[in-house]
This record gives structure tokens, sequence and C-alpha cells, in this order.
């Protein structure tokens, strides 16, 4: 870590302990924040860790979430959401430059938020630069940045809304370049600020039960300390601390302590990173939403080690463009019965396969014969004899139409195989000038999402031609 990130660190943890009553002695608090390159701050075991021991405690006012920051601003209806509202505060008290977080509640803890998100997808997509990345994502993982940012735009254009609502809050931020202009023009440079709030919130918040409904969206929280852990697919994790409000089911109104432990059975060498897993994400997930991918060494999702997953929503969407009238038709017929979307190949469990999703709307699609483009003149036959597959009352609609749609799949596959060869292909030849910081490990994370997809369609390829039956 740098001498600014050591002594951030330190002004943290006597923040904790004077000001929250955290206990940071070596037996309360055994982790530290340690830099890797490539993924950032990290949290590593400061000795040997037991199994079942409690890392740390963070107490419940050290935390940002609705229970810490409701009553400091006015009521709104309905309320800003939780993720809205710790974005406005991480607005309205961003440290200027590389100085210190003025925040008298919370600066210690902003302060050692990271500073910038210049590799992150959605900062190209609101900055409108880095146009050479965003044209080399992958087509499902463009979608799911498209995703992420109306969810930006959304909860932007609501704080601003409600800034502009009751503009005496800006007179509380800690910021001295915030002034009266906030509440009448919404220029690049304070989306740029509110961006990097969301996406502190965004990459670092956890779930937390707060709310009585366990999947209420406003169950989460940020948390010094914890949120410092990277993630890896692979176990052992840490888990978080058990919670009173999740084991009775109940909300938490004053909200409750945080912490992480190891897992039962499982303890950690000194100086080990300690990884939590940030929820089974697929990769185009993981890059859209937190600007890194899993690992994955070559060969291994093609032969199945690893459950590589490919998004071929923009090939079957193209060809039911394709189809004219009965395209469209097939499209609605998909929406009507919750089967539009979310069509995925798989590399594992093996052998590589479609999802039962994908398979489905490709049985639909083959209910026409491909030559017509217009409306069936029997849809209510077609479609009785489509939903005894998706019921399970039969195997197939018929053996011609199995035949048709595994010859369809392999087309897919083929097609998803060479778009991915010439991509990497493509970034074999920015390889030599264009590796430098950050942009090097973009890069690698590219070559990963491609190669993610050349393997899958590969397995799945291997599949068909192996006459494997899929479910
Ligand atoms: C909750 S923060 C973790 C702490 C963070 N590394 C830091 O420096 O503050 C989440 C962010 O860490 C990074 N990260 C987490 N796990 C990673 C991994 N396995 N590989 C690369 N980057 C990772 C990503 O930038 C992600 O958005």
């Amino acid at each position: 870590m740098s001498a600014n990130s050591n002594r951030r660190w330190e002004r943290l943890l006597v923040w904790l302990r004077d000001e929250h009553g955290m206990k940071t002695g070596e037996e309360d608090l055994r982790v530290a924040c340690r830099y890797r390159p490539g993924a950032g701050n990290g949290l590593y075991a400061l000795d040997r860790c037991t199994p079942s021991t409690t890392l740390f405690t963070v107490p419940a006012s050290a935390l940002l979430n609705i229970r810490t920051l409701e009553r400091r601003y006015p009521p709104r209806r309905p309320p800003l959401s939780a993720t809205q509202l710790v974005s406005l505060h991480l607005f309205l008290h961003r440290p200027e430059g590389e100085s210190e977080c003025k925040d008298p509640a919370f600066g210690p803890y902003i302060s050692v938020l990271p500073r910038q998100f210049d590799a992150h997808p959605l900062t190209w997509r609101i900055r409108r630069t880095e146009g050479e990345l965003l044209s080399r994502l992958p087509p499902s993982v463009s979608r799911v940045v498209d995703v992420v940012t109306q969810r930006f735009q959304i909860d932007w254009d609501t704080v601003f809304d409600y800034m502009q609502d009751n503009p005496h809050i800006l007179s509380t931020s800690s910021r001295s370049d915030l002034d009266a202009a906030v509440h009448t023009t919404k220029d690049q440079a304070l989306t740029e600020d509110f961006l990097w709030a969301w996406l502190n919130v965004n990459t670092r918040c956890v779930y937390q039960r707060l709310k009585p409904k366990g999947s209420d969206a406003d169950n989460l929280t940020m948390c010094p300390v914890f949120d410092f852990a990277n993630h890896s697919p692979n176990p052992p994790h840490l888990l978080p601390l058990p919670s009173n409000a999740e084991i009775w089911g109940t909300g938490s109104k004053r909200g409750e302590p945080y912490g992480l432990r190891t897992p039962d059975g499982t303890g950690f060498p000194k100086d080990q990173e300690l990884f939590i897993q940030y929820g089974v994400h697929a990769n185009k997930t993981l890059f859209a939403e937190y600007g890194f991918v899993n690992a994955m060494a070559e060969g291994d999702v093609r032969a199945g080690r690893i459950d590589g997953e490919v998004d071929v929503q923009d090939v079957v969407e193209r060809m039911l463009q394709d189809r004219g009238v009965a395209g469209q038709w097939i499209k609605s017929a998909l929406e009507q019965e919750g089967y539009w979307g979310y069509w995925t190949l798989h590399s594992a469990p093996k052998p590589g396969h479609p999802s039962f999703r994908l398979i489905s709307a490709l049985r639909l699609y083959h209910s026409i014969p491909r030559t017509n483009t217009a409306i069936p003149r029997n849809p209510d036959e077609i479609l009785a004899s489509w939903r005894d597959t998706l019921m399970g009352k039969k195997d197939s609609i018929s053996p011609e139409n199995e035949a048709a749609w595994r010859a369809t799949l392999a087309d897919m596959c083929r097609e998803v195989a060479a778009r991915a060869s010439r991509n990497l292909e493509n970034l074999k030849a920015v390889k030599s000038n264009n590796t430098e910081g950050w942009r090097g490990f973009t890069y690698d994370c590219l070559r990963t999402l491609w190669r993610e997809e050349l393997e899958v369609a590969e397995a799945v390829l291997e599949s068909i031609r192996d006459g494997e039956e899929f479910w």
C-alpha cells in the first residue's frame, strides 16, 4: 500500500475504536488491508486463523446504510432507496483531490474508499470515453453494462430531483466546491461526482437484513474493513457474522454490528489473502458491475472444470428478426409464457449444454416451418404442443423439431465460436501498444470474456456432435 493508504487505514482503525467502540486489539481485529496489483486492496490474515473464528466486528454506528443515514436527510415519498441515500451522502462528502474527506460523521471511512473508477465500464459510458474498449465487449456484456447504466441514470435523476426539492441539504456538504448551482444545473462534473459515489456503493455494499422483508432492496450496507475483501469464485470463503435480524426473520430498527468470520472446519495461514464471494455471478455480470472477471486457465471451460456461460440473446433476437411477422409472433409467445431472454450455453456440469430456456425458445422457433415468415394458421395447436414440453408432459414436439433445433443450435455455436476467435485475434494486435496501467488488466479481462465464449461454444458443439441428450 502507498504511504497515503497506510495512513488512511490507521486513521480508519483509530476512528472505529475511538468513535464507535470497535475492538481493534490483535485478538479482535485479525486482518489487515494490503495492496495487490490488478485487484487493488484486499484483506489479509495478520496471523494464523483457526476455523469458526470472528475476524472483526464493526459496530452498527460505523456502517453506511438506511439506519445510520435516514435521520440525517429530509423524508421523501417514496423514500430514497438505500443505494440512492448512501450515494447521496458520499456525493455530498466526496474528498477533493488527494485530500482527506471532511465529513464529520464518516470522514475516515470515506477517505479510504477508492478515489477513481477509470477502469469501470460504467465510467466509460458516462464519460463517453474508451469507445474502443466498449466496442470490444461481447454483446451480452454490453447489454449488462446497458442495464447498469440505466440503474445509474434513474438513481442520479432521483437524487438530483431530491436535491432540487431540498436545497438546504447542500449546506451539510463538507465539500468546498458544491454551490447553489447544484440545484439548477446537472453538468458533467456533478454527474461524475455522483458516479464516483454510486460506484462505491455498487461495488462495495453487502447484504444486511435491516428491513422485515428479507428480499427488500434496502437491505444493504457499506461496512468499513469488510469492504476491502476481494472476490473469489472458489471456496473457502469468509462468512458474514450471524445476524439476529436474519435468524429471527425480522428487520433491525437500529441496525446490527457487521463482520466476518472463518468458515467451520477451515483455517488460514498468516499473510494469506482472505476472500468472500460476491454471489454466484457469471463473468459478464462481474465485469459490468465490478470491472473484473474470474480468471480462467486456458482449456478449463472447454473441459467443463469451470462453468463457463454464454448468453446468446443477440443471436436469437437476430434470428427472430429475420423471420419477419412469424418472428414477432414467436417473440410475443415467448414473452407471454415467461420464456423471453436468459438464453444461455454452459460448459458445466458436463457435457456442455444449452439452458432449458434456450431449448424451449428454439423448439418454438422450429414449430413454424423456417421458410414461413407469416403468422401460423394453427397458433393454438402449435402453442399447446409447445407448452406440453414446458410442463414436462412431453419430451419433445416431434423428432423433426428436435433435429431442427439441434441443427440451429450447432449453427449458433459455430457463429459464437467464429466471432470469439475473430475478437481474440484482434485483441492480439492491441497487446503490445495498449497495456499500460489498468488498461493492461482490462484487456486481459476482455480476452477472458471472449475465450469463455469460444470454449463454451466449442463444448456445446462437441456435445451436439456426440449426440448428447439435453434437458
Ligand atoms: C468490495 S471492493 C474490494 C476492495 C477493493 N479491491 C479495493 O481496492 O478497495 C470490490 C472491488 O475490488 C476489485 N476486485 C474484487 N475482487 C477482485 C478479483 N478477484 N480480481 C480483481 N479485482 C477484484 C474490483 O475492482 C471490485 O469492484
